[in-house]
Order: C-alpha cells, then sequence, then structure tokens
C-alpha cells in the first residue's frame, strides 16, 4: 500500500526501566488504502502513525528491531488472552541486554480491526470461534495490517539491514520487499498458558505464525 509521505514528528529523550532510549514518532499517509471491512467505506487517505524506541549506536551493526502492534489490553492490562505483553517485555530485555536496538509500536490494535472491533471479537471468540473465524464474522479480514510504515522508518533511519523479532513471516517479507535486509529472524515465542492456548494454536496452524 503506497504511501504519499513519512513523517518524523518528533524526537525526545525517552528514559525506561529498561535504561534509555530516545523516542521518535512518526506519521505516514496512505493513498486510497484497501478496505479492511466489507460493510464500511473506504477513505481516500489514511493517517498511520507509530513509534519508535530506539537505544544505543543501532549503525554500528544489523540491530536488534521488534516491530510491535498495539494490544491495549495485552500491553496495558496484561491481559492473558494473548501473549502480547510478554513479547513486548522479552524485545526490550533482548534490546536491553545487547544495549543496542530499536522497538517500533505500530498503532494497529488487533491486528488492524481495532480496539472495539477486537472486543467484539472476544465475545464473538467467548462463544467458541477461533481468532480468525470472529473476524471473518464481524466482516473484517483475518489481518487487516500491513507492515509499509516501519519498514519506511527503518529506511529513513539509514538502515538496509536488521536482525527481526518474530514469528510472523509476513514482517519478514514485507522488510525484505521494501529492501531492507532480515540477517536473523530472533523467535518471539514466550511461555503459553491454558488462556491462550488456542490464540496461539490458531496462529500456528491458520496463520502459518513460527510459533514453537
Ligand atoms: N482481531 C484480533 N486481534 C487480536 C486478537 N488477539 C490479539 N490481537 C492483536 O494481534 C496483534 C498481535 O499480533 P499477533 O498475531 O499476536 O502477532 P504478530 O505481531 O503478527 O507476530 P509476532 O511478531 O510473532 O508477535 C495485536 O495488534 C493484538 O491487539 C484477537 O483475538 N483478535
Ligand atoms: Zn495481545
Amino acid at each position: 500500500m503506497p504511501f504519499q509521505s513519512v513523517t518524523k514528528l518528533a524526537d525526545a529523550d525517552f528514559p525506561t526501566a529498561w535504561g534509555h532510549f530516545r523516542i521518535l514518532g512518526f506519521e505516514g499517509v496512505v493513498a486510497n488504502p484497501i478496505p479492511c471491512n466489507v460493510d464500511l467505506p473506504a477513505p481516500a487517505t489514511r493517517i498511520e502513525s507509530a513509534v519508535a524506541l530506539v537505544m544505543g549506536d543501532i549503525h554500528a551493526a544489523p540491530p536488534i528491531v521488534r516491530i510491535h502492534s498495539q494490544c491495549l489490553t495485552g500491553d496495558v492490562f496484561h491481559s492473558l488472552r494473548c501473549d502480547c505483553q510478554q513479547q513486548l517485555h522479552q524485545a526490550l530485555d533482548m534490546i536491553a541486554a545487547e544495549g543496542t536496538g530499536i522497538l517500533l509500536y505500530e498503532q494497529q490494535e488487533g491486528r488492524g480491526i481495532g480496539l472495539m472491533a477486537k472486543l467484539r471479537a472476544y465475545e464473538l471468540q467467548d462463544h467458541g470461534r477461533d481468532t480468525i473465524e470472529a473476524n471473518l464474522e464481524l466482516g473484517y479480514a483475518a489481518d487487516c495490517r500491513h507492515f509499509e510504515l516501519p519498514a519506511a522508518i527503518l529506511s529513513s533511519l539509514g538502515l538496509t539491514a536488521v536482525r527481526l523479532i518474530t514469528n510472523n513471516p509476513e514482517k519478514v517479507e514485507a522488510l525484505e520487499l521494501a529492501g531492507i535486509q532480515v540477517v536473523e529472524r530472533l523467535s518471539a515465542t514466550v511461555p503459553s498458558a491454558p488462556t491462550n492456548a488456542q490464540y496461539l494454536q490458531t496462529k500456528r496452524e491458520k496463520m502459518g505464525h513460527l510459533v514453537l
């Protein structure tokens, strides 16, 4: 999906529990976005935003990168329905251990369907649907995300090669397509729990994620 523009809007000091980062804010304008829901009209343009947490010298060698999709329920409320919060913390632990790396936090809540639709999908899952079936029943694609904005941000940071923390082959493909070499894929697998076992099984069996 082509971007009309990708702009860096802010670059500030950012001390955290994991160490010292810079926090960068980016905005991208997408022209003629493909609608994600069959029942909703597509706007002429869509604005996407993402945050980059940058630690250390990211140009000395291909840095560790995590592209993390927003999950309010997991990241903020520590939900046990998914593995997002543990993945977020694991990635920040890995970056802190190396003293360098980038966490891209992109606002594609609920695999791009938005928070309210994700909560409605949870309701359907409570009645037996898996994550994909619930999205489809609400008129959405199984996964509405695309990863052009994170790729464009990495390019704008002057990177041509990274080590990517992910189990999702689509993220690797998206970066490679954008001319960013993924020289290593680092596993984003975290221990499963009874509350997220079916969620992880669907990712593995129906979405092709490399969850061990
Ligand atoms: N639609 C929908 N989205 C969900 C659900 N559970 C979690 N999500 C969203 O899924 C996104 C995370 O995607 P995942 O498929 O778990 O993982 P990934 O980012 O593709 O892959 P990794 O890089 O391996 O973590 C976040 O935006 C969550 O809000 C759900 O039941 N339904
Ligand atoms: Zn989550």
